[in-house]
């Protein structure tokens, strides 16, 4: 649906032979006061897609682009879909890269299960040329996947704004 709505879809093949995909069950603690309690602290995924399930225990927080924090309360049955670094790089900063964390409140035990597609590990992440025009300059140069997640793991990278641009922004 992204690429078609992008008209990239003749990649679509490329996309899902170069994915790997990776499953994570979390619990988060209960606050152990009744101040509310960071679970999870504010981050990008390093994945494509991110597909979150959870229970019914609300907490997963988005940072707006005007840099608001804001709760996102899902209704039983909804999975919700982040961006990750590499599909915004990829689109050439076309999708948004969401910042989000987990503020934990109330007494009750949070679960979330996390499918995250993933690019494989030597995989070169580089936009394709039909999304890099006059209107849209390159935004990030080609970079290797695997690469770029040993930086992102550096001291230098945990420190900087954008490990993504720091890493290989034009
Ligand atoms: O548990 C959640 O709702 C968010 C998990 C998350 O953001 C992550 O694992 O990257
Ligand atoms: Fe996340």
């Amino acid at each position: 649906m992204i690429l078609e709505s992008l008209g990239v879809e003749n990649y679509m093949d490329e996309h899902m032979n170069s994915t790997n995909y990776l499953l994570r069950l979390m619990k988060y603690k209960t606050p152990q006061s009744s101040e509310n309690e960071m679970g999870l602290s504010s981050h990008t995924d390093k994945s494509n897609i991110t597909i979150l399930y959870q229970n019914q225990v609300n907490g997963l927080q988005d940072l707006t682009k005007h840099g608001q924090w804001i709760n996102v309360d899902l209704t039983p049955d909804t999975f919700i879909v982040l961006i990750g670094y590499s599909l915004h790089a990829w689109t050439n900063g076309r999708i948004h890269l969401p910042y989000h964390r987990v503020l934990m409140r109330g007494n009750e035990t949070r679960y979330s299960v996390a499918l995250f597609s993933t690019s494989k590990d030597g995989y070169t992440i580089k936009a394709p040329e039909e999304l890099v025009d006059e209107d849209h300059h390159l935004v990030f140069k080609p970079y290797n996947h695997l690469e770029f997640l040993t930086f992102s793991y550096t001291e230098e990278s945990l420190q900087c704004e954008s490990a993504l641009k720091t890493y290989c922004g034009v």
